[in-house]
């Protein structure tokens, strides 16, 4: 997994003022084809400004920032972004969100899509009747029906109600599997985090403080003891209980 020839996206020292704010001062990291990071860190820690940087709707202030070896700018970006607030056209219909920036003859994809996320039948709906959690399952399809090498996610469940977000959690997931793309997930849900990635990053006074690689197998059991360790020793490192710079803190539990 850590050949270099794997690397998708490499980050060197990325930093980024606004004004005289600092907020992210020497961002290391490097992300591998087909892996599922989750972001995390206190709010305001600028998680979102990085994820924004990623997709080259930013710029760095200084550093580097290389997607399959160049220099990331909007117009090259093969990610495709989701946030919190769906940002659905509320004048068009489910299918024709879905289907924005696709010419007409992608109609097979989009019904596939559809069909993938479970909203075959509100294809000829408007946003307006639909829930929280179906107007997030439109703009997941919106990004993926573009089949996105990169698919960045931000704070995507963040105004779903707890059972929704399992429930989508279990979507992502099985989206993720099937299509492999490569998923970064900005969150302010440690347990999300930990549910979901393969490697979850602390971010903090503009820094990386913690890598902590999660070799659970999915679906993850979120009762599992090694499950909750991993949800503490990150929020600990979160709420500065513990205050050092670690990569990769050993788990001593192997998961069964
Ligand atoms: N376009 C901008 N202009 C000026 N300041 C900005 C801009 N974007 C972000 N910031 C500032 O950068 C800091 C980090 O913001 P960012 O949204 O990246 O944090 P975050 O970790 O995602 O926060 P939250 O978890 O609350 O969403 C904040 O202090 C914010 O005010």
């Amino acid at each position: 997994m850590n050949s270099r020839r794997e690397t998708m996206l490499e980050l060197e020292s990325v930093q980024k003022s606004f004004g005289q704010q600092n907020v992210l001062t020497g961002i290391d990291l490097k992300v591998n084809k087909g892996e599922f990071i989750a972001i995390v860190g206190k709010s305001g820690c600028g998680k979102s400004t990085l994820l924004r940087l990623i997709a080259g709707l930013e710029h760095p202030t200084g550093g580097e920032l290389l997607l399959n070896g160049k220099s990331i700018n909007e117009q090259n970006s093969p990610a495709k972004i989701m946030f919190q607030d769906g940002r659905l056209l509320p004048w068009k219909t489910v299918e024709q969100n879905v289907g924005l920036g696709l010419k007409k003859e992608n109609q097979e994809k989009i019904t596939k899509m559809l069909e993938q996320v479970g909203l075959s039948e509100r294809a000829k709906d408007w946003p307006a009747v639909l829930s929280g959690g179906q107007k997030q399952r439109v703009a997941l399809a919106r990004a993926l029906v573009h089949e996105p090498e990169l698919l960045l996610l931000d704070e995507p469940l963040g105004a779903l109600d707890a059972l929704t977000r399992i429930e989508m959690h279990q979507l992502i997931e099985d989206l993720w599997k099937q299509k492999q793309f490569t998923a970064i997930l900005v969150t302010h849900d440690v347990e999300e985090a930990v549910a979901l990635s393969n490697r979850v990053i602390v971010i903090d006074r503009g820094v990386i403080t913690m890598e902590q690689t999660v070799n659970l197998s999915y679906p993850r059991q979120r009762e599992h003891p090694v499950f909750n360790k991993t949800v503490s020793k990150i929020l600990n490192v979160i709420l500065g209980k513990e205050n050092v710079i670690e990569k990769n803190i050993p788990l001593l539990t192997t998961y069964q």
